[in-house]
């Protein structure tokens, strides 16, 4: 099979090249402790304990090496914890008949402790049983390594932190670390943002802290660097002299779906555009870093986001699905956005003019995201094929993966004439057998390894904050009209204006149809 050589089984040893490491001689072996805290949550059962299910599974949490400790306030038992998992972790593509052995294998690895997230109380028993952990796995010798995973609403975060800091850090004489993973939103603007940054700060080191953005373990979006700095083909391409626009997309086709009271005090905003688009931009737009270190790669970011100039009230179309306020966890008047357009634009040598727009909704007519990379006219078209449409070079981030360039071809047959088409990558087809890691997976696995490059740094999230922070508050300030669009449909027709006036030219008549096998 072609992709034999790839997959998650086979990664590199692990690098180690990084400098972004808490100390020199971190080790890699010996007791790993895994905190999930919001245990009883619906990302830790939906997110976090599958992807730790997968992880074991590959062999990347050895058993007589990890713990797994769920924390939060209900009062339920190991055993009930366990059941409320179990129907969560799915085989993993190409399993064997092992699966419901390995299941019941790694439900015996998680132990639950309930607490509160103010107190010390419920810290020190959580303490208390990691420790017990450590003594008993002190002959498999090495040191203690913690992790503590925050699956829990950002208003608890400066009070768990205390609260890890006071009772729960790695006490092994051996070395070790304790690190912990946050989760978006960090913040709902600038001013908040920096305020949880600096109670976190003041208690953790940077390279202690993992901001996790679920899109930068996605397969494709971590493809971004190799096809742009690997490929001949894209630099000499890969700016304001050929690139027309770039339109960075999330759309759901379902709505807030349980989690309208969380969805309804940050909204769409929030929610994609200022981390998911954000993030997935930045790795578009940014120049070429000094080498793959961790800390080269954000510099490399953090210029983008300071490059972009304020938003412009005439680029922003907001709207909110009709049937949104139904849920009973939404107040009937909300004014909070469930779909978005906006074009941000980069104020520096390669990016002058060039229109970044990133469109994000829920209850749409689709499920996908993508990087649509829309080429400008060719000079002096002999062919007059311009009205069939431009060159697209696409990312199809999900779902299916692939990547396709949209270019003109002649049309086969007797006559001269001419007719879109593709040079298409989909990963079904190309990679067949090979098994994608979802990117909880993979972002958990680096957490455990030390590797920062797929974090947010503080900085780049203060500039994230920067960018949207005085659009968010004029929102709020009901400057802005929220058009009601239909559930199903593509959204405000506006939004569809909005990109045209932005020099967007769609290609009529033409769709890509991802191949079946
Ligand atoms: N769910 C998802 O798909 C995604 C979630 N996230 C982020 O992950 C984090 C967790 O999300 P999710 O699991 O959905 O959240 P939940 O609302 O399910 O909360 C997780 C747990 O936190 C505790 N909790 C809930 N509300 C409060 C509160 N007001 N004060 C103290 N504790 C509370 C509850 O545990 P108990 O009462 O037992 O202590 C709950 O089980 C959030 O930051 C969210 O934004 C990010 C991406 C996707
Ligand atoms: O962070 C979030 O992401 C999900 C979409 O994630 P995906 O990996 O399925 O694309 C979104 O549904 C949710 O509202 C948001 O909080």
């Amino acid at each position: 099979m072609a992709s034999a050589g790839w997959s998650i089984e086979k990664r590199a040893p692990l690098r180690t090249d990084t400098f972004s490491r808490d100390n020199e001689n971190v080790p890699e072996t010996g007791c790993l402790s895994i905190v999930v805290l919001g245990a009883s949550g619906d990302l830790a059962k939906k997110k976090t304990f599958p992807a730790l299910f997968h992880l074991y599974r590959q062999g990347f949490l050895k058993p007589d090496e990890v713990h797994i400790f769920g924390y939060a306030r209900t009062k339920i038992s190991d055993e009930e914890l366990r059941s409320r998992i179990h129907g969560y972790l799915t085989p993993c593509k190409g399993a064997s008949t092992e699966h419901t052995e390995d299941v019941l294998k790694f439900l015996q690895l998680i132990k639950y402790v309930s607490g509160s997230y103010d107190t010390e109380e419920g810290f020190r028993s959580l303490d208390s049983a990691i420790s017990e952990h450590e003594i008993s796995k002190n002959s498999a010798g090495g040191s203690s390594r913690r992790l503590f995973y925050f699956a829990l609403p950002p208003s608890v975060y400066p009070s768990v932190s205390k609260m890890i800091k006071n009772c729960c850090m790695n006490k092994s004489d051996r070395g070790g670390w304790t690190r912990i993973v946050v989760e978006k939103p960090f913040g709902k603007d600038l001013a908040s943002a920096e305020e949880l940054s600096s109670q976190i700060g003041e208690l953790f080191d940077e390279p202690q802290i993992y901001r996790i953005d679920h899109y930068l373990g996605k397969e494709l979006v971590q493809n971004m660097l190799v096809l742009r700095f690997a490929n001949r083909f894209f630099l000499p391409l890969w700016n304001r002299d050929n690139i027309a626009n770039v339109q960075i997309v999330f759309r759901e086709d379902f709505g807030t779906e349980g989690r309208g009271g969380y969805f309804d005090e940050y909204g769409i905003i929030r929610d994609i555009m200022q981390n998911h688009l954000l993030q997935v931009l930045c790795l578009v737009a940014m120049e070429k870093p000094v080498s793959l270190k961790p800390e080269h790669i954000r510099d490399e970011k953090v210029k983008v986001l300071q490059s972009v100039v304020p938003i412009k009230d005439e680029e922003v179309v907001l709207g909110q699905y009709v049937g949104y306020t139904d849920d009973s966890t939404v107040p009937d008047n909300s004014s909070t956005p469930t779909f978005a357009t906006v074009i941000l634009r980069l104020h520096n040598e390669r990016w002058e003019g060039v229109p970044f727009i990133l469109k994000a909704g829920k209850a749409l007519n689709s499920r996908k995201a993508e990087i649509r990379v829309q080429f400008k006219d060719v000079p002096g078209d002999i062919f007059r094929c311009q009205k069939q449409g431009r060159n697209e070079f696409v990312i199809r981030l999900q779902p299916p993966e692939a990547i396709y360039m949209k270019l003109t071809v002649k049309q086969p047959g007797l006559e001269m004439s001419t007719v879109q088409s593709e040079l298409d990558l989909s990963y079904g087809q190309r990679y067949q057998g090979v098994v994608i890691p979802e990117a909880y997976e993979r972002l958990i696995l680096d957490t455990i390894r030390g590797d920062q490059q797929h974090f947010v740094r503080r900085d780049e999230l203060k500039a994230a904050w920067e960018i949207f922070t005085p659009l968010l508050h004029r929102i709020e300030d009901g400057e802005f009209k929220l058009i009601p669009y239909k559930p199903g449909s593509r959204g405000p027709a506006e939004a569809d204006e909005l990109l045209e006036r932005a020099g967007y030219v769609q290609t009529h008549g033409y769709i890509w149809i991802p191949p079946t096998l």
